[in-house]
């Protein structure tokens, strides 16, 4: 028997996942592949384009050899890419220099100029503050620090724009994407000509613009060879890994918050419209979904923070046996706190100097309990993050959990814990992955819209209610948490010349 499903592509921070899902919405198989994050300066953060290549192609390869996917039924593909990283090509579309990741914080000083440049018009027209995180202080930096690799550049793409093109021969991006380069007006969707001349990169390296849900190509001779795919998959644009999340966890209205655990941290909102009140306190985006935005606010190291701690000090132990260990430790770790700021922090301190820190070491804890403070400071971040959204009066009564931290049963009761409000558990969780396959599903006119695509997509596992007595206990901890940035501010920028 055959079955017709769908790839959705996940080019994750840690890994690329894709995931095989039919038309009744049932992930027939995934498949994983890691790539390494290189940090060869502190602030700095690269990957090699050419090992997302490779690892999608893995991916697909065990899909079709070891699951069995008939290269035939898979009769479309959408991405979703971790977002604002800055892939630079040559006139022959081959990579010039490692790409800058979104994670990457070298551009502290390409930020001040825009600031200088241009003021309150830069959030006017982006909806974003200027931050390390996004591309176009990355191509500032590059114009003023590799002038030689500047002089060759052709075109830019972000990450999974990359990939696409290498398995379609298409160049493209995404609206969704091309709002986190903060090149595009928000409000007209054209490339800025303002932000463009004011801080002098020139339009002929913009990709031209496409929209997220629309057919690009199908896969080339050359890429079906490699690959096994079929020439006939029909390849549709894909969009941001967070707004493909939000479209994954059925977050299509305003009432419905995501939480994201991934390499980073995110708590992320639908918006109607482009809302001008967040005045770049929050990031605002274009969706993947037509005439819609999100606004969201970035932790930047949330599962980072773990895996660090799990690599450095627990490697003895399996990623869940950690976990567990974790969820015995009392709440409060026996009075112990951690700030995840481990590489610098986006919001709601747009700091990327602070760095992190565990406050209360005391001779009578455990690894455990640093395990558990290390769990307990990440969620205590993304309460940061929708204490922006709670000061702006906004109304949300779920939450939605996706991404690694969402696997655990103990995090995702934490998470409503702290946050005081129903955690929601999705069945079938594929994270961003679901949102591409959504708009490979759409697209090829499986569904009449995103909303009929959701209700057999996103189907609700578990609800995890907040628990009166921890809520307690954990606001009253979270004002301790709340201390720990002022205090350890000028400390971290001190310290600052002892990291190379
Ligand atoms: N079993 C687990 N339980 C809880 N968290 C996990 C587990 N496995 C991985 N993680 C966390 O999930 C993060 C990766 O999440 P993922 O959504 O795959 O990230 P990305 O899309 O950035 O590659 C890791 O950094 C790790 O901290
Ligand atoms: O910078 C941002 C959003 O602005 C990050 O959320 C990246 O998009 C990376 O995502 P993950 O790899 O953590 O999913």
């Amino acid at each position: 028997m055959t079955t017709k499903c769908v790839l959705g592509v996940d080019l994750g921070t840690s890994a690329v996942k894709v995931s095989a899902v039919t038309r009744a919405g049932t992930i027939l198989a995934q498949q994983s592949f890691d790539y390494p994050l290189n940090q060869p300066q502190p602030g700095y953060s690269e990957q090699n384009p050419n090992d997302w290549v490779m690892s999608t192609t893995v991916a697909i390869v065990r899909l079709i050899l070891d699951d069995q996917i008939r290269p035939e039924d898979i009769e479309g593909i959408s991405y979703s890419g971790q977002m604002h990283g800055l892939v630079l090509l040559d006139k022959q579309y081959q990579v010039l220099r490692p790409a800058i990741l979104w994670n990457d914080t070298r551009t502290t000083k390409q930020c001040a100029e825009i600031d200088q440049l241009l003021g309150d018009q830069f959030v006017k027209i982006t909806g974003n503050r200027p931050l390390e995180g996004f591309t176009l202080p990355k191509l500032m930096w590059v114009k003023e620090n590799e002038p030689e690799i500047w002089k060759q550049a052709e075109l830019f793409l972000t990450p999974k724009d990359y990939v696409r093109y290498r398995m379609t021969g298409t160049l493209g991006i995404d609206y969704s994407d091309a709002t986190g380069t903060t090149l595009l007006d928000l409000h007209t969707n054209q490339w800025s000509d303002v932000i463009c001349d004011a801080c002098g990169i020139p339009k002929r390296i913009l990709p031209p613009l496409v929209p997220s849900g629309e057919k690009v190509g199908t896969i080339t001779a050359q890429y079906a060879e490699f690959s096994g795919l079929s020439q006939q998959t029909v390849v549709f644009a894909g969009g941001a890994d967070n707004a493909c999340g939000a479209l994954g966890a059925g977050i299509l209205t305003p009432n419905k918050v995501l939480s994201s655990i991934g390499t980073s941290g995110v708590i992320l909102k639908y918006e109607a419209q482009p809302n001008d009140e967040y005045q770049g306190q929050v990031q605002l985006e274009d969706h993947v979904i037509p005439n819609a935005y999100y606004s969201m606010g970035v932790t930047l190291a949330a599962g980072y923070s773990l895996s660090w701690y799990h690599r450095t000090f627990c490697e003895d132990q399996s990623f869940d046996e950690m976990i567990e260990t974790a969820a015995q430790a009392p709440k409060g770790a026996h009075g112990l706190l951690f700030t995840p700021y481990i590489v610098g922090e986006r919001a709601p301190y747009a700091d990327a100097n602070i760095r992190g820190s565990f406050i209360g070491v005391d001779a009578r804890q455990q690894r455990a309990d640093f395990t558990r403070a290390v769990i307990e400071g990440i969620t205590f971040s993304f309460r940061d993050l929708l204490n922006i959204y709670r000061s702006q009066q906004s109304d949300f009564d779920t939450v939605v959990a996706i991404g690694g931290g969402a696997k655990s049963d103990f995090w995702l009761q934490l998470q409503a814990d702290i946050f005081n409000t129903p955690v929601t558990k999705l069945a079938n969780e594929q994270g961003p992955g679901l949102g591409a396959a959504m708009l490979a599903a759409v697209g090829l006119g499986w569904f009449p819209d995103f909303q009929a695509c959701a209700e057999v997509f996103v189907t609700t596992q578990r609800v995890y209610q907040p628990n009166p007595l921890n809520v307690a206990k954990y606001d009253e901890l979270y004002q301790s948490y709340q201390a720990i940035y002022p205090a350890t501010k000028d400390v971290s920028r001190a310290l600052q010349r002892f990291q190379a």
